[in-house]
């Protein structure tokens, strides 16, 4: 097959980057592939220019990547393989030389986590939004800017100073990151997996009350719920939901099925195992042991042999 292939949302020197060398193995005959957007990231392996991409899609402190959201839900169906969760710490890069930065570029996620730094410590720089944290550090090379919020290896890979490292407004803050494919073969339930999907509700009352208790009724634990307009009518909402378990686990794989019969389209996004390595919580009802006695006991009623 030949050299295995990752694109990444680039360039070089993004926490994507770093995430993607967490998920994929880069000794082994391994080339990353650096993109400039989230979506020609995706589209890389819908057209099988590379076989995986590595895209970021939450942050713990400015929620979800729209992009990532938008990329998987829209066009050809591709699915995450593993997900990986990195601290966010900034640095703040320079132009060599210069000591009071007035531009200051960087994701506008980035600049949204370091607001308060910004304002206490360069109060007149003017913020500019940049494609992607190292987008900002090439400018910044470039002589577009004077100052780039940056990963801490943006440093290693361009030649600009390091004006300050260390830089987050909340001292925790992690950004999740999903490691995709077209679809094919699923990776193996673990026990301590996440499921994600997409589903559009019908614009009704209750319907979505009656998505998340065809969860709740099977013992699913949601662990996030996000909405995205359809793009469609106004006040027609696409839903993605992650859930505790595995599409190969019975009360996962039978909730799929209850939301494949009520909502107008419901799209897989993926089992894998989660980065946290938390066992889902299954209430004591909820095993593929309990579904398969009851899967037995159904099937002996209907054959005429219970009551
Ligand atoms: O620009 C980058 O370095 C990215 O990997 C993107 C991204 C994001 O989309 O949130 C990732 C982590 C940080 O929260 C800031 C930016």
């Amino acid at each position: 097959m030949g050299v295995f292939r990752t694109a990444y949302f680039g360039p070089q020197g993004t926490f994507t980057e770093q995430a993607t060398r967490i998920l994929v193995d880069t000794d082994d005959a391994a080339e990353l592939v650096p993109m400039d957007t989230v979506p020609q990231a995706l589209d890389a392996v819908r057209a099988g220019a590379v076989q995986r991409a590595c895209v970021p899609v939450e942050n713990s402190v400015e929620g979800a990547v729209p992009a990532t959201l938008d990329g998987l839900a829209d066009g050809q169906p591709l699915v995450a393989l593993a997900e990986a969760v990195l601290p966010v710490r900034f640095s703040v890069l320079t132009r060599p030389g210069c000591t009071k930065p007035r531009t200051v570029a960087s994701h506008p996620h980035a600049l949204a986590q370091v607001r308060e730094w910004l304002a206490t410590e360069l109060p007149e720089a003017e913020l500019i939004a940049a494609s992607s944290t190292a987008a900002a550090a090439v400018a910044v090379r470039d002589g577009q800017y004077d100052a780039a919020v940056t990963a801490p290896v943006a440093a290693e890979h361009y030649p600009l100073s390091l004006f300050a490292e260390n830089v987050a407004d909340v001292a925790d803050a992690r950004t999740r990151f999903l490691l995709v494919s077209q679809p094919g073969e699923l990776p193996a339930p673990t026990g301590a997996d996440r499921t994600s999907l997409a589903a559009v509700a019908a614009d009704r009352v209750g319907s979505l009350a009656e998505l998340l208790n065809e969860l709740m009724l099977r013992g699913i634990n949601l662990t996030r719920i996000e909405s995205r307009p359809t793009k469609g009518r106004l006040g027609e909402y696409r839903f993605f939901l992650d859930i505790a378990g595995h599409i190969a686990e019975q009360r996962v794989g039978d909730a799929f099925a209850a939301l494949r019969r009520r909502c107008a389209d419901v799209r897989f996004l993926g089992s894998y195992p989660r980065a946290d390595r938390l066992p889902a919580d299954v209430p004591e009802t909820a095993s593929d042991a309990d579904f398969d006695a009851a899967a037995e006991w159904l099937a002996a009623v209907r054959r005429g042999e219970l009551a």
